[in-house]
């Protein structure tokens, strides 16, 4: 399996100030095990990947066009992240579902789209508030998985977060048995549909995830590392979470 990752999702946050918070950092994640991204808005990223110097952090993007190039004026491609010193993108996060009508079907494009740019690419998955108080959890995230995998997914290639959308951004996670039982539920579904390379995809957990929560969300089984929002964007924050993962 790759390395457990910690990967910070910037959203729509952050500017040429934000230097000094990556270089506070950069020391912090000198001797972990655990691979560490940030995502910042894509006018960051060539700053980004600039202020990261020679570190380990590794730079990525929140969104890519299903398009190499061509007539899409605002988007961005997965081989301009990678021109840009990308090498990971998100796809499919629950804001780009809810705020552009992101479909399962145009994640899937998307994500063979970061593919075959060398990106790889994190493909996130959640339901909704109404779907678990509906016990529909697990159907959604099947659901969810099975049409925004292309083929051709690998361990190496693809990363999947599971990210329940009313934990996003309030404070609120699902209880350790909820988490660990989608976790589970990826992990079988991956594994039947992929063999090995679903064995080896890292699952990360997403929403609300805080330097005092971590270490038991990251005690949970197949629980791979995190997506971090709001406590990415704080140097000292993300740390204490980087932290929790390295010694998981
Ligand atoms: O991509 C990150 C997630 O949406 C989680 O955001 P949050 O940590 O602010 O809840």
């Amino acid at each position: 399996m790759p390395k457990k990752l910690a990967a910070g999702n910037w959203k729509m946050n952050g500017s040429s100030a934000s230097a000094p918070e990556v270089a506070a950092l950069l020391p912090r994640i000198a001797d972990v095990s655990c691979q560490v991204l940030l995502c910042p808005p894509a006018t960051l990223v060539t700053s980004m990947k600039n202020w990261a110097g020679s570190s380990d952090l590794l730079i990525g993007g929140q969104d890519c066009h299903a398009n190499e190039s061509g007539a899409h004026t605002g988007d961005i491609s997965a081989a301009m992240l990678a021109d840009a010193g990308a090498t990971h993108v998100i796809l499919g996060h629950s804001e780009r579902r809810a705020d552009h009508g992101e479909t399962d079907a145009m994640v899937k494009a998307k994500t063979r789209a970061a593919h075959a740019a060398g990106l790889v690419a994190i493909v996130c998955v959640g339901e909704t508030e109404a779907e678990r108080d509906d016990s529909r959890a697990l159907d959604v995230v099947g659901a969810q998985i099975a049409g925004s995998l292309p083929d051709g997914v690998t361990g190496d290639s693809t990363v999947i977060a599971y990210e329940p959308v009313w934990a996003i951004g309030t404070g609120r996670t699902p209880t350790l048995e909820q988490i660990g039982e989608v976790h589970d539920f990826l992990r079988d579904t991956l594994t039947r549909q992929l063999g090995t390379e679903g064995a080896n995809l890292r699952l990360l957990y997403g929403g609300s995830v805080k330097p005092g929560n971590a270490a038991e969300i990251f005690a949970v089984s197949n629980v791979d590392g995190a997506l971090v929002g709001g406590a990415s964007l704080n140097s000292s924050d993300f740390s204490g979470i980087i932290e929790a993962l390295d010694a998981a």
